[in-house]
């Protein structure tokens, strides 16, 4: 398939120049995604059906045998050879059980070793005789040694995974589960899915991934392509704040300030920030067309000064429309006068210098970075649009100590960013995407949710988290709320509890802390047959977390040390005094170098082969209150595949007791 992209002769078919450029970029493209991926094999399943799918299903009818793989694969008469584990065909290959068969007679996966076909298993769906067994594929895959970036699950996607990843796009969806259930996975195999199945319609639209930083967005970035998407875009919530915003995040807020920032009813006082720049007209319009004068009173003005206010449109779409409103009353006093005008002159009267002047006067532009630097600066402005929201003391905390001089020199935070963001959506409707998956979306502030919300309004969304590992003071308490800020409320919550990565031991351990940072949620079962390595270790000094982590490198795949934020430096200088290589997250495992250190701030949504967690009690101990702490601590307890060391000089919090 590659071959016949690549000697396509574009010469002859192209008009003009655009068009070669335009095809043979598309060429170039198409090339790129047909790309061989070593130790990625064509196809890692096979159907046979028992009637061919979609004919009739009379006695006798043959059945249909379907080879799937990441994508699809014709032969040189163009006849499929592999199916997209996207199309519908497919679909049985993760659904299909002995109760609904889904009119399959064998299912067989196949297994890989490094690019090479080394096993399969069959199931035969419809034989009474044969009994159920799970996978061990499955189980290989999940036990597998971490090394390096995510990859996809295509091969393994589970029925309860892969009712998620298949939802329609109508639909918005959210998914509640604990700690490597799969979430990040489904939501960016259901990215891919979506753009198989409606790929025009996204295509104009387009679909992004956000993210909590930017080394989760690199730890996720290769599933995509892998699978062949490679249009999805990819961003932290700051980084699309940041583009409309236009400012330079330099400045940070105490929490409470950041908890008010990031509250709902900020979107409230900025509406009303925006909208208390229309004033009403207390002076007639005069308009002097050659020797005419024609005078539109007071009252007129402000009717349609009023009915824009008291329309659901934004507030620099009623700008614009402003002034061929007050032309159209000038125009209907010419008529009056017996004139005839025609459109041209209702926009030559809009054009009018007066009419230009009293639009200014009425309905003033707004720059929405200036209305924020107001609103945080001006005590006065801010109790005029606060009025009835926030109360004194709040107020308060909203006001700079120092108020700025220019928007340039402001030292704008991250949630000031979200407002700016919110008026200038006020001014002017923020563009809409088609999908938007939304990951560790706990974190979010109710105004961060309606910064996403308002890239995906005509769209839908999948948002992603877990309750439990909210460490932000405005973390989610309710899905239901953050689908009402997302503009969602019609949005559906599934749960995912089988536990994909952590093993048995670990999680138990890690689950007690459930009762005390997120009571009533269902903890995580481990699917993983073996039960992992675990130990907790009390230790004197780096030195000796420094050794912890040289046993475990002595294992195949990736190790974490992970720690709290505060001790990263120490275990720097142990693990460089000792001559132990290590990367920052994000950064590629490499043969050499398998080791990171993590800051317990970046652990979320990774994970490593095994783990070293050093001090759990300064894990607590580095965030403001011990709940979060708490949850932090559950956020670093689950990050291993196959084991755990923890290591301890002080006591460990009593919540793991
Ligand atoms: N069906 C599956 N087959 C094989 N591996 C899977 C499957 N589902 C999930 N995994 C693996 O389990 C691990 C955890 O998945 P993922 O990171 O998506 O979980 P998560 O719910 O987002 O976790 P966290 O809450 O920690 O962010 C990943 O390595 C993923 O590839």
């Amino acid at each position: 398939m590659r071959e016949d992209v690549e000697a396509l002769d574009i010469r002859d078919v192209t008009a003009n120049w655009v068009n070669a450029e335009v095809l043979s970029h598309q060429i170039d493209e198409r090339i790129k995604a047909l790309a061989d991926l070593s130790d990625t094999p064509l196809f890692f399943g096979r159907l046979d059906y028992l009637h061919a799918p979609g004919a009739d299903r009379a006695e006798g009818a043959g059945g249909e045998r379907f080879y799937i793989g990441r994508r699809h694969v014709h032969d040189a008469d163009g006849d499929p050879m592999v199916i997209d584990w996207r199309a519908p065909v497919s679909q049985p290959f993760y659904r299909a059980s002995r109760k609904d068969p889904m009119d399959v007679g064998l299912r067989r996966r196949f297994g890989y070793t490094g690019g090479e076909l080394t096993a399969y298993e069959d199931e035969h769906l419809t034989d009474p005789a044969e009994a159920e067994t799970a996978s061990r594929l499955l189980q290989q895959e999940i036990e597998k040694p971490r090394v390096g970036p995510m990859r996809d699950i295509v091969a393994t996607i589970q029925p309860e995974q892969d009712e998620i990843v298949r939802a329609g796009l109508g639909g918005t969806v959210c998914v509640q589960g604990g700690p490597g259930t799969g979430k990040t996975a489904v939501g960016l195999h259901r990215v891919a899915y979506l753009l198989y199945a409606y790929r025009d319609r996204l295509a104009r639209t387009g679909t992004l991934v956000i993210g909590p930083n930017r080394s989760f967005l690199h730890y996720i970035e290769q599933v995509l392509p892998a699978l062949g998407e490679l249009e999805v875009r990819q961003a932290t919530v700051d980084d699309l704040v940041a583009q409309v915003s236009g400012v330079e995040v330099r400045g940070a807020d105490e929490p409470a300030t950041a908890l008010l920032k990031g509250d709902a009813r900020m979107a409230e006082v900025l509406r009303r920030a925006v909208r208390s720049h229309v004033t009403l007209p207390t002076e007639p319009l005069v308009v002097v067309r050659g020797s005419r004068r024609w005078r539109v009173p007071a009252y007129e003005l402000e009717e349609i000064v009023r009915e824009l206010l008291d329309r659901d449109i934004r507030y620099g779409a009623a700008r614009e429309a402003l002034p061929q409103r007050i032309a159209h009353a000038v125009l209907v006093r010419m008529e009056q006068a017996g004139e005839a005008p025609d459109d041209r002159v209702q926009d030559a009267v809009a054009r009018n210098a007066a009419v230009k002047a009293a639009v200014k006067a009425l309905w003033p532009p707004v720059d929405p970075a200036k209305l924020v630097l107001r609103l945080l600066s001006d005590p006065e402005f801010l109790a005029g649009q606060a009025d009835g929201v926030l109360d004194e003391d709040e107020r308060k905390l909203l006001l700079w100590a120092r108020p700025a001089r220019s928007v340039r020199s402001a030292k704008w935070s991250a949630a000031d960013a979200v407002l700016i963001d919110e008026a200038a959506d006020l001014v002017r409707r923020t563009p809409s995407l088609g999908h938007v998956v939304l990951d560790e979306a706990q974190d979010l502030s109710p105004m961060q949710y309606r910064a996403v919300g308002r890239r995906c309004t005509t769209g839908s969304a999948t948002v992603l988290g877990d309750l439990a590992q909210g460490t932000t003071p405005w973390a989610t308490r309710s899905w239901q709320e953050a689908l009402r800020h997302l503009g969602k409320p019609e949005g559906v919550v599934e749960e995912l509890t089988a536990g994909f990565r952590v093993p048995t031991d670990v999680i138990g351990y890690a689950s007690r802390l459930l009762p005390h940072i997120a009571p009533g949620l269902t903890p995580v079962a481990s699917v993983r047959e073996n039960p992992g390595f675990f130990e907790i270790r009390p230790v004197d000094g780096a030195e000796a977390v420094v050794a912890a982590c040289g046993e475990l490198l002595r294992n195949e795949g990736s190790v974490g040390l992970v720690a709290a934020d505060a001790r990263v430096p120490v275990l720097a200088e142990a693990l460089s005094a000792a001559g132990v290589g290590y990367l920052a997250p994000g950064e590629e495992t490499t043969a050499r170098t398998r080791l990171t250190l993590v800051p317990a701030s970046l652990a979320k949504g990774l994970e490593y082969d095994y783990v070293v967690l050093d001090e759990p009690r300064a894990v607590v101990d580095g965030e403001p209150d011990e709940r979060t702490g708490l949850r932090r601590l559950y956020v670093t307890l689950t990050r291993a595949v196959s084991g755990l060391v923890v290591t301890h000089a002080t006591a460990l919090p009593e919540q793991l007791a």
